[in-house]
């Protein structure tokens, strides 16, 4: 088995920015974060706003400079670099942006030439580059165009090809679909995963949306308050957080779990303990579990509830409303505690 190789490295890293306000106190962006991407990966960063996902990838390609520990890109620390040195290695890794970022005064295909106008590529392979990728991302008839003139999943699809002009090894793409309705996201996301399995570029996706995480990310990291809290296989992490920081941001974008308002909202609506019941794949007997429920006696109705899928793995949580004494209760939701998640909301 050939052992996997990291492409983006990073060992304990942090960044403070100084303080926005005078006197104020230094604001920790990012606090002692070690994470491995490896080639092929498609990595999910997610976490509530201001948790450090931004300044994470900016420190990949070096827009920022860390305030300690080693960021490592194909094996070289890129912290030491001086700006000339890290010129290569910027070519080595794409970024797209939520607004697209393309210069309006110059045509699509000018805007994708740019990267390998700053790359000293000559003109007559500039050309052609350009031609293969506007062919690529199914655009060649808007060569001309500019950019106004475009549509926003159009214009994404431009910022794809800018970004793949030196045909780097490494894309980041900081919440390039939130800008875009969902038919037009799917577009792309199916753009990222080609580019992916085609050309094998590693992907680091910046994003609150599950669409993104389910439809491409393979890996997932999520943070808080600068660090990373928990990460792993996207299954894993959105089935069965660990974290609790995880598990609230998870619950706000899986179907299916009941908000803190929602619950309450069921608690006045329904005379029954309200209990959640999560069920992950087919590791869960679910006839198992109601049978539980009948077998002590326990009449339940379900209030609330929801499945999702990631990788063709399905996962569902089921709110149900139960009738008994508490004893009766207890007793079967202790044995269903055996089979499966239960959260009882208090
Ligand atoms: N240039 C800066 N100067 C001072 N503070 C900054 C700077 N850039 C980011 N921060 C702060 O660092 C923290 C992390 O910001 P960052 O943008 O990385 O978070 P994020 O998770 O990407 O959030 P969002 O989803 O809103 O973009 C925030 O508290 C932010 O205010």
């Amino acid at each position: 088995m050939s052992v996997a190789r990291a492409v983006v490295e990073l060992r304990g890293v942090s960044k403070v920015y100084p303080s926005t306000v005078k006197g104020g106190q230094p604001v920790v962006a990012i606090d002692d974060v070690s994470l491995t991407v490896e080639a092929g990966d498609v990595y999910g960063i997610i976490g509530y706003s201001g948790a450090g996902k931004s300044t994470l990838v900016r420190l990949v390609n070096a827009l920022e400079r860390s305030s300690g520990g080693e960021v490592l890109v194909n094996g070289t620390d890129i912290a030491a670099l001086s700006e000339r040195d890290l010129r290569p290695v910027r070519a080595g890794i794409g970024m797209i942006f939520q607004q697209f970022n393309l210069l309006n005064s110059r045509t699509v295909a000018a805007n994708i030439a740019y990267p390998l106008e700053v790359a000293r590529v000559p003109k007559g392979e500039r050309a052609a580059r350009v031609a293969e990728l506007l062919e690529f991302v199914g655009l060649s008839e808007k060569a001309k165009a500019y950019p106004d003139q475009l549509s926003g999943g159009q214009k994404q699809r431009v910022g794809i090809a800018r970004a793949l002009a030196t045909s780097p090894s490494i894309l980041l793409a900081d919440e390039a679909t939130s800008a875009l309705d969902p038919e037009t996201t799917h577009e792309v996301l199916t753009l990222l995963k080609r580019i992916n399995q085609e050309f094998g570029v590693t992907i680091i996706v910046i994003t609150h949306e599950m669409d993104v995480i389910q439809t491409i990310a393979t890996k997932v990291a999520v943070m808080d308050q600068g660090r990373v809290i928990e990460r792993g296989d996207v299954f894993d992490v959105f089935s069965n957080p660990q974290a609790a920081a995880s598990a609230r941001f998870v619950s706000t974008v899986v179907k299916g779990i009941p908000s803190a308002a929602e619950l309450e909202t069921l608690q006045q609506r329904h005379a029954g303990r309200i209990v959640t019941l999560s069920f992950r794949d087919a590791a869960v007997d679910q006839a198992a579990v109601f049978g539980e429920l009948t077998r002590g006696g326990v009449a339940f109705q379900v209030v609330y509830g929801g499945i999702n899928e990631i990788q063709g793995r399905p996962f569902g949580h089921l709110t149900l409303s139960l009738s008994a004494d508490d004893a009766a209760i207890d007793t079967a939701l202790t044995r269903i505690r055996v089979l499966t998640t239960v959260t009882e909301a208090r």
